[in-house]
């Protein structure tokens, strides 16, 4: 891939962008994975046997109760943490089988990370926070700057791009952070409760734009929620219980 697409998100990909894009569909491939912590005399099992296949344009919800395992897995799909055993790929490769360096420029370009309090830099414009994720790099190139704009704009916040988070509203705010985990067309959005912190009709928005921006870019996107609306909207759903994904 040698740049993002020009055009804006919002619209209709022509078809051979489309085809370009499905030429090289994401993929993730979780098998038996297990993770406790503790001792070996006493470990804590939070997780057990947890196997998932997903790919492109895939959406999923992880619902279970507190305590269950959700974070967990969400850590160790987000290379966070690396599981007791069993495997991870992303596109293929096993992120746990690089050097530091190498991980935090993998999970940069692979996985977009979307968090109930959005994590917008303070003192960041919208368009700089969107940015955020091409600094490991360097200063951000015109390709990545127009690509931000784009998103800006599919996210509704074009007229407000200079603005500082303490100037949005909460729902404008966690659709700066969609726009932001979605900059490097990432493989993977991980999100964890993105309409938790919303009222019912900015929750609904939300989402709305979440799932239509994640299929628009043949991303897979999980979400840890206790929304049943939002959990309604994504084409699976399972629950943790007992460390088993059901
Ligand atoms: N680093 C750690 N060391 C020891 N125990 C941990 C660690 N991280 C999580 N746990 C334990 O693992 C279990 C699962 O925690 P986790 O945060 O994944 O649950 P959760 O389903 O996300 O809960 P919630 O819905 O309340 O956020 C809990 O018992 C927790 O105390």
């Amino acid at each position: 891939m040698t740049g993002w697409p020009q055009q804006s998100l919002a619209r209709i990909e022509p078809s051979q962008a489309k085809h370009a894009r499905m030429s090289a569909m994401s993929t993730l491939s979780v098998q038996h994975v297990s993770k406790s912590f503790g001792t070996t005399e006493s470990p804590l099992q939070v997780l057990t046997d947890v196997t998932l296949e997903l790919s492109g344009g895939d959406s999923l919800a992880i619902v279970g109760p507190s305590g269950s395992g959700k974070s967990t897995l969400l850590q160790i799909l987000g290379t966070l943490d690396q599981p007791t055993s069993g495997t991870v790929l992303i596109d293929g490769t096993d992120p746990f089988s690089y050097s530091a360096a190498q991980l935090a420029a993998f999970r940069n370009h692979k996985i977009g990370f979307i968090f109930q309090d959005h994590h917008l830099l303070p003192q960041l414009s919208v368009i700089e926070n969107v940015l955020v994720p091409t600094l490991a790099g360097g200063r951000p190139g015109s390709e990545h700057i127009d690509r931000a704009g784009e998103l800006i704009e599919a996210v509704g916040l074009g007229h407000r791009r200079g603005h500082l988070p303490s100037q949005l509203s909460g729902g404008e705010r966690e659709r700066v952070a969609i726009a932001r985990a979605l900059l490097m067309k990432p493989t993977l959005i991980l999100a964890d409760e993105p309409t938790g912190n919303l009222d019912r009709k900015s929750a609904e928005a939300v989402t709305e734009l979440l799932l239509r921006l994640q299929s628009d870019n043949g991303a897979i996107l999980i979400s840890v929620t206790h929304s049943d609306a939002l959990a309604a909207a994504m084409k699976d759903r399972k629950e943790l219980l007992d460390g088993k994904l059901v």
